[in-house]
């Protein structure tokens, strides 16, 4: 089947190589002219693992093209997503302008009937929205049935760094469709996941577009609940680690997503939990649950300050080494990365910073550059600091040379912000560690 991907960002980008790769042919749309540029040419502007080459093999077999020119793209294609961004306005709502006038566009280059599936996270009622824009656009009075067009909902929830295999072997698929003619050519475009044993849900619209929120905010619940339970093990002596190991293994609770640390980050938990705190409200619901997750969150985020803080009370001109400032491993996206507080508290309070992280560097030098050190690996940042601060879980940080580390440091204090080491095996080393709820009252919080 033939589809473009408006927006060529995260989303869009593995979205229409995901398609491309199931068989159909996808033209993806960008009015970033260097992106589509660099597309063109094969170069993925994002890094992802195994994304270019996804991206290069299609291309190559001539089932995936970009361009800046909506028309062109939309021109053969039955379907049309929307993939383009959903930030936060300045009262935490999801603001729509680019959705919006993304469906207008659409509605001006239609040439024939086209189903527009809004991929892009929305709140619920938006998919009425974009119906109403067209309509607009269009000429057509509301409510009244026409046959130019329908509109889908069709939520993403691949994660950064897994985005492919998320795309390519979704748990699930959500699809929001009112009109049942149109429900039979989801199934027909998702017919190659469905093969391969990943189910579709048809939903009613609405439904669609509240379960994206709902999953992301009950994961980001999880981590926050979790976070507080480390909070109670720093306080009474109990590791964290241990506590989610014993709940975890049930298996109505699970392991993923129970891990303690810095505080979730990314383009898309703080977001969306803000967001739908907002929904909440406007509809007269008090958001209490979601306001917790957030306050703790934010808490989770100050801890190595604090700790630096305790261990050098008015310090100022301490030598900080940060281990990665991605907002999870695999990605170099920065965005609400738990990283960035970290070092502006440093910077702030007159530290130096000098920061590694594998991926994330180009992103990272383009703010911080000339006023934090970086590496060009993980041990040059060290020598000569005061604390180490583990703050994204990259694989190469995770089973250090621990007597390097020591010798580089000028004192060998270790903040664990992902709980990746054992305290009481780097205690035996002569390194203070602190992780996070790992009940070290002795030498922690
Ligand atoms: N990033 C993720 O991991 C993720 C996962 C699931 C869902 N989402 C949701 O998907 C949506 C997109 O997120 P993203 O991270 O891909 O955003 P992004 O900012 O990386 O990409 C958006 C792209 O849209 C393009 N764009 C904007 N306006 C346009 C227009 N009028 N015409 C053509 N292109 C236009 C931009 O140039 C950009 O390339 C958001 O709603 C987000 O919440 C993101
Ligand atoms: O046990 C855990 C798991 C994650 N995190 C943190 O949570 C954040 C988000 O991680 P993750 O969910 O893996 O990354 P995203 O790529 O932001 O993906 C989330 O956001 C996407 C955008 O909506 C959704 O599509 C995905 O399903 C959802 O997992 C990161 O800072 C992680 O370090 C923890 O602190 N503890």
């Amino acid at each position: 089947m033939k589809l473009c991907v408006v927006g060529s960002g995260y989303v869009g980008l593995v979205t229409a190589v995901g398609f491309a790769e199931m068989g159909h042919d996808v033209v993806g749309v960008d009015n970033d002219v260097r992106k589509v540029e660099s597309l063109s040419a094969g170069r993925s502007p994002i890094y992802e693992p195994g994304l270019e080459e996804l991206l290069l093999r299609n291309m190559e077999g001539g089932r995936l093209s970009f361009t800046t020119d909506l028309a062109q793209g939309m021109a053969e294609s039955l379907f049309c997503f929307i993939a383009v961004g959903t930030p936060n306005a300045d009262d935490g709502s999801a603001d729509l302008g680019a959705v919006l006038a993304v469906a207008r566009q659409i509605a001006r280059s239609l040439s024939g009937y086209r189903v527009v599936v809004v991929k892009s996270t929305v709140p619920v009622g938006t998919s009425k929205k974009v119906d109403q824009v067209m309509r607009e656009e269009l000429g057509l009075a509301p409510g009244v049935p026409q046959e130019r067009f329908d509109v889908v909902s069709n939520p993403e929830f691949l994660k950064e760094g897994s985005a492919l295999e998320d795309v390519l072997r979704p748990d699930r698929v959500v699809v929001g469709v009112d009109n049942p003619r149109v429900a039979e050519l989801m199934k027909e475009l998702y017919a190659p996941f469905t093969r391969n044993g990943h189910p579709v849900y048809l939903m009613d619209v609405a439904s669609a577009e509240l379960t994206k929120y709902a999953a992301n905010a009950f994961l980001a619940t999880k981590i926050s609940f979790i976070n507080k339970m480390a909070e109670l093990c720093d306080a009474s002596g109990a590791d964290i680690m241990n506590v989610r190991l014993g709940m975890g293994s049930d298996r109505r609770i699970g392991m993923p997503f129970l891990y303690a640390g810095v505080g979730y980050g990314g383009s898309c938990f703080p977001k969306d939990v803000k967001a739908l705190i907002h929904t909440g409200e406007a509809l007269g619901i008090p958001m209490g649950i979601l306001k917790e997750v957030e306050a703790i969150n934010a808490r989770q985020k100050e801890i190595p300050l604090d700790i630096i803080d305790r261990l050098h009370p008015g310090g100022t001109d301490l030598k900080v080494a940060i281990w990665g400032g991605a907002f999870k491993a695999e990605t170099d996206d920065i965005r609400e990365a738990s990283a960035l507080v970290t070092l502006e508290g440093c910077l702030a309070r007159g530290h130096r910073v000098a920061l590694y992280d594998p991926e994330a560097m180009v992103n990272l030098k383009a703010r911080y550059d000339g006023r934090v050190t970086f590496g060009k690996e993980p041990y040059e940042v060290l020598s000569g600091a005061d604390v180490l601060c583990l703050l994204t879980e990259w694989r190469v940080f995770r089973t250090p040379d621990w007597d390097r580390v020591k010798k580089l440091m000028r004192r060998a204090v270790v903040i664990d912000g992902r709980n990746q080491y054992d305290p009481r095996d780097l205690s035996a080393r002569g390194i203070e560690c602190y992780g996070i709820g790992r009940g070290l009252k002795s030498s922690s919080r």
